[in-house]
């Protein structure tokens, strides 16, 4: 059982959930795509490729397009040089400013658990100027393991202090990748369900579910009284 009885560790996700940066990641697939004659894909087809990494997002691209499995790599390659830079296009959440304020002013300690690389990901933390709020950054290629997998959440815990073995927080995402995570972590998990999810949010595991940042810390502050009880 989690217990949080100081401000207790909060950890986010990154893409769908701080910041809608589907826009931009589109924009920097179908830059690649162009370059090798392919047609552009869809916002709405990029969107459901996010997720799981760069990896996985160029295996799907590469499946949605029929460009060549063995130039995975190259892709990839070709991709993270325009990547890093890609924030032109990339939109904070409405109340995510507000809301992560209200957490660390109330003592939370806050980090980021992402399957997106480091760089792009320190790129947007420094763009909407949030580098200094998370104590604790990880990202897609800082493990060899990532989400679901509980190494990258467990090690972003451990950065915030927390016991590494059983950790003592919550984890906020959007995705199926967050929700297993949490679960195979053992932490509690709150979705926003205004993100890149692709199930029904009553069909993926969570613990409590919100639309909206404003709602955040007022739900942050219910988990700690249940865990309290
Ligand atoms: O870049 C991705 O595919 C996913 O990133 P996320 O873990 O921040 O949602
Ligand atoms: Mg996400």
């Amino acid at each position: 059982m989690n217990t949080c009885l100081a401000p207790c560790p909060v950890v986010f996700d990154l893409d769908g959930t701080l910041i809608d940066s589907a826009p931009d990641i589109h924009a920097t697939v179908n830059a690649v795509l162009r370059i090798h004659q392919i047609a552009p894909l869809t916002l709405d087809q990029v969107r459901s490729f996010i997720g799981g990494g760069v990896d996985l997002l160029w295996r799907r691209v590469i499946a949605a397009t029929g460009l060549p499995a063995e130039a995975h790599r190259d892709l990839v390659a070709s991709f993270m040089t325009r990547y890093h830079d890609a924030t032109a296009l990339t939109r904070l959440y409405p109340n995510v400013a507000e809301t992560l304020g209200v957490l660390a002013d109330r003592g939370h300690p806050l980090g980021i658990c992402t399957n997106k690389p480091m760089r792009p990901t320190k790129a947007l933390l420094e763009h909407f100027r949030l580098a200094s709020v998370f104590a604790a950054v990880i990202g897609g290629d800082s493990l060899p393991q990532r989400k679901p997998d509980p190494a990258p959440l467990r090690a972003a815990f451990s950065l915030l202090g927390a016991d590494p073995v059983k950790p003592l927080g919550l984890y906020v995402g959007d995705s199926e990748f967050d929700a297993e995570c949490a679960k195979n972590t053992d932490v509690p998990f709150l979705l926003f369900t205004r993100g890149y999810r692709k199930s029904d949010p009553s069909e993926m595991h969570h613990t409590a579910r919100f639309d909206d940042f404003a709602d955040l810390p007022g739900l942050i502050e219910q988990q700690s009284e249940i865990a309290r009880a």
